[in-house]
């Protein structure tokens, strides 16, 4: 039983009251006492509403599925017609009002001008969030060096120390890209010698030739004498890199001008994330996410832990300085510009308790880390702080899993009440929309005018909408297999309908159009080849899942002018509500038992390689082996897509109880092999009873009744009954 304080009606968990009352409130100058009783007046004031939100969606959900049992599919098609009117009868669809253009004010240029990848990283993690906070910058080479986009053959294999022919072929795939983006005009940067700005003008030595770039106005600045620059800042699309020359180092050495490295700018924008990749069950572990979103916005987060077996220190990066071309001084932010990720409407956290009519209950996690995350938040608000995140006294708060325009209102209507709460300007605290529930998508323009005033994203988080597709339409008919999913008509419609929708309402110039994940971190060859399509079909943000990705991803926005392809896209034809509407049934289902099992056993490996560590050691992100052996991101948008599809295939008994549960018990002596090297990882295949094991299992027989198919009830459950004992 944790210790209490009590303040008002509000039982608050003793950790995360001292966190508040000693680390926070006396730093940012806060009252202490009202800081609780303005607290509690909000809790008092949104638990009702945030429960009958709840309500709303189950009713609509009883409401959805009585519709399928009366109006069953044919060969997985449904009546379309009779199907849209349904929805729009219930208000599922609301009516769309006039047309409107966003009006956010105060928006970083990070956010409203610059296309650039997004990184996402799990914010209880001090050591990640520092280096996603670092990953601004990150270094060519080494993501090229370190990654598969250069191939290991030819004797170019990574080894163990430093490769020179691997080096060679890293220095010509990064030339080829200064080549490409940064052209001279004349000759090829394999032939280049040297460097100097010479009247406020790059000069670039060929030998005793000289050139100078195709487009001189990328040249942005440099470091060091202008005889002889140790920099060459340069910028594209809004986005800079920086060729670093240093001949006495082990690559510049071999570089005919000395060239060690190219700095790219990477992750433009970051969310420190409290939602998909997180486990945070508690006050103990909520106050370990506050505390670093505290850190981060001092600007003094520090972890200490070792590496390659020595203790190393990670802080912020300062912001970086340069001479621009006409001698004057440039400063560029040295850091990514954070975003953080609340959790959704659902669940309650025992780290605070409330009494309503008598009866103790949790409060809303939501609501708490609505009034929490923008305190600590407040030293960069007021430009307080020794390095600052927004310079436009902004916070950028992203909100996950709302469905529809009446929950964007109930965050734009918290987020106000927080801003009195704390004596902020209205409209200080953004809103990124996460499209990536059903009812938002077919109601994005309406979601979008209850937030004009403070929307700085709308993104397709593909990952939850996917299961979300699935669980709105559970008992529609059994679903086609899971890699299917993403050449689906829904699909591709939501996510144009999404950039349609942005570009329309007026968010370039105002707010990020984003698109999801690359959810294979290891596979950055394929991401390299492929990820080029977000910015072209219009995202000014994407997200990639590690810094390296974010490196390797920068170089598609300097191929790509997303401002030209926005600009191209105001005149298409819009993606259709109807295509967005068309659920993914299967239409062939007489799949071969080999195929059922490689589908459960690819769903069910997933699931138990990703719960295993949540419940168990509390990770909420993990790289788990497919049954391909890709190691692939798995989070809680991923294991509600697995889970969801192994419920519907139960459901429609495409497969038995007995297949499942055989695969289970399989898959789990798989996961543990794979984990033997895991010192904290507890086996399940010993006696296939653990926390973890029966969480999994939970979430694929109970999985039809989790609300909207979400995950965290089962996984937090499973979590807080290991702790307990
Ligand atoms: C559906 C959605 O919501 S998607 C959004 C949610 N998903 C995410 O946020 C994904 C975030 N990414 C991650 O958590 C991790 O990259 C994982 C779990 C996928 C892989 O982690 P690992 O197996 O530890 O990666 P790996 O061993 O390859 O690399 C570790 C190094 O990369 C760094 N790193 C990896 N991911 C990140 C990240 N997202 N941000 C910052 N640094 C990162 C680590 O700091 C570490 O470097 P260090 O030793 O210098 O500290
Ligand atoms: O949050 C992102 C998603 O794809 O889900
Ligand atoms: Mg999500």
């Amino acid at each position: 039983m944790s210790q209490r304080v009590q303040k008002g009606s509000l039982a608050i968990d003793t950790e995360l009251y001292n966190f508040i009352a000693n680390e926070v409130t006396p730093v940012v100058g806060i009252d202490n006492e009202k800081y609780w009783q303005e607290f509690e007046k909000i809790v008092k004031a949104f638990q009702p509403r945030n429960k009958a939100l709840l309500a709303k969606r189950d009713e609509i959900q009883t409401q959805i599925d009585d519709w399928h049992d009366k109006n069953p599919a044919s060969n997985g098609q449904i009546d379309k017609a009779a199907y849209t009117q349904f929805l729009k009868d219930i208000n599922y669809i609301v009516p769309e009002g006039d047309d409107f253009l966003v009006e956010t004010q105060n928006v970083d240029d990070e956010i409203a001008h610059i296309a650039g990848p997004q990184l996402v990283v799990p914010v209880r993690n001090a050591r990640y969030a520092l280096n996603a906070a670092n990953a601004r910058w990150g270094s060519l080479y080494d993501a090229l060096y370190g990654t598969d986009v250069i191939d290991e053959t030819n004797g170019a294999e990574k080894g163990k120390g430093y490769n020179p022919v691997r080096g060679a072929e890293v220095v010509k795939y990064a030339k080829n890209f200064l080549d490409a983006n940064f052209a001279l005009a004349e000759g090829k940067y394999a032939d280049v010698t040297g460097f100097k700005v010479e009247d406020g003008k790059l000069v670039i030595l060929q030998g005793d030739k000289t050139t100078s770039l195709a487009q001189p106005e990328k040249f942005a600045g440099f470091l060091g004498d202008a005889a002889n620059p140790t920099g060459i800042l340069l910028k594209n699309n809004g986005l800079h890199a920086e060729i670093q020359i240093d001949p006495s180092s082990h690559v510049g050495k071999d570089d005919p001008a000395g060239i060690k490295d190219v700095l790219m700018e990477a992750a433009v924008t970051t969310i420190q994330d409290c939602e998909d990749s997180v486990a945070a069950v508690d006050a103990e572990e909520k106050v370990e996410v506050y505390r670093n979103w505290f850190g981060l916005m001092k600007g003094d987060l520090k972890d200490t832990f070792e590496k390659n077996g020595k203790q190393t220190t990670r802080a912020m990066n300062p912001d970086r300085e340069y001479t621009a071309p006409d001698g004057g001084k440039i400063t560029l932010h040295g850091r990514s510009v954070m975003l953080i990720r609340n959790v959704g409407h659902l669940m309650t956290n025992p780290a605070i308790l409330v009494d309503f009519e008598g009866k103790q209950e949790e409060i809303y996690e939501g609501i708490m880390d609505a009034l929490i995350t923008p305190l600590c938040s407040l030293p960069d608000i007021l430009g307080k702080n020794s390095l600052s995140n927004s310079r436009t006294g902004s916070m950028y708060i992203v909100k996950p899993k709302m469905h529809g325009p009446e929950e964007v209102q109930f965050t734009v209507d918290l987020f106000s009440a927080v801003e009195k709460a704390l004596d902020l300007p209205e409209n200080t605290l953004k809103v990124g929309i996460m499209d990536e529930e059903r009812r938002t998508t077919v109601n994005l323009k309406e979601c979008i005018r209850v937030a004009k005033n403070r929307v700085i994203f709308i993104n397709t988080g593909f990952m939850d909408r996917t299961g979300d597709e699935m669980h709105t339409s559970m008992k529609a008919g059994p679903f086609v297999r899971k890699n299917d999913m993403k050449n689906t008509d829904w699909l591709n419609a939501y996510e144009r309908w999404n950039v349609d929708m942005g570009v329309k309402l007026g968010l370039p110039g105002k707010a990020q159009i984003g698109k999801g994940m690359w959810a294979k971190p290891d596979n950055m060859k394929e991401m390299v080849a492929t990820k080029s399509n977000h910015p072209k079909s219009g995202a000014t943000c994407a997200w990639v899942p590690s810094p390296t990705g974010a490196t390797l991803h920068a170089m598609h926005y300097h191929e790509t002018n997303v401002m030209d392809v926005l600009d191209n896209i105001k005149d298409r034809e819009p993606a259709k509500l109807d295509d967005i509407l068309t659920v993914p049934l299967a239409t062939d289902t007489n799949w071969t038992d080999e195929q059922k099992t490689a589908e459960l056993e690819n769903n069910i490996q997933g699931i138990l390689g990703y719960v295993a560590r949540w419940v168990d050691q509390g990770v909420g992100c993990s790289k788990v082996l497919d049954i391909d052996d890709v190691a692939l991101m798995e989070d809680r948008a991923t294991l509600r897509i697995s889970s969801q599809h192994v419920a519907n295939w139960l459901a429609h008994r495409v497969v038995t109880p007995e297949q499942v549960d055989d695969v289970l018990k399989r898959m789990a002596k798989m996961v543990d092999e794979q984990s033997k090297d895991d010192s904290a990882y507890i086996p399940m295949a010993n006696d296939y009873n653990t926390w973890a094991y029966n969480a999994a299992r939970d979430l694929i027989f109970k999985g039809t009744v989790q609300p909207s198919g979400y995950t965290e009830p089962l996984l937090h459950q499973a979590r807080l009954n290991l702790k307990a004992n």
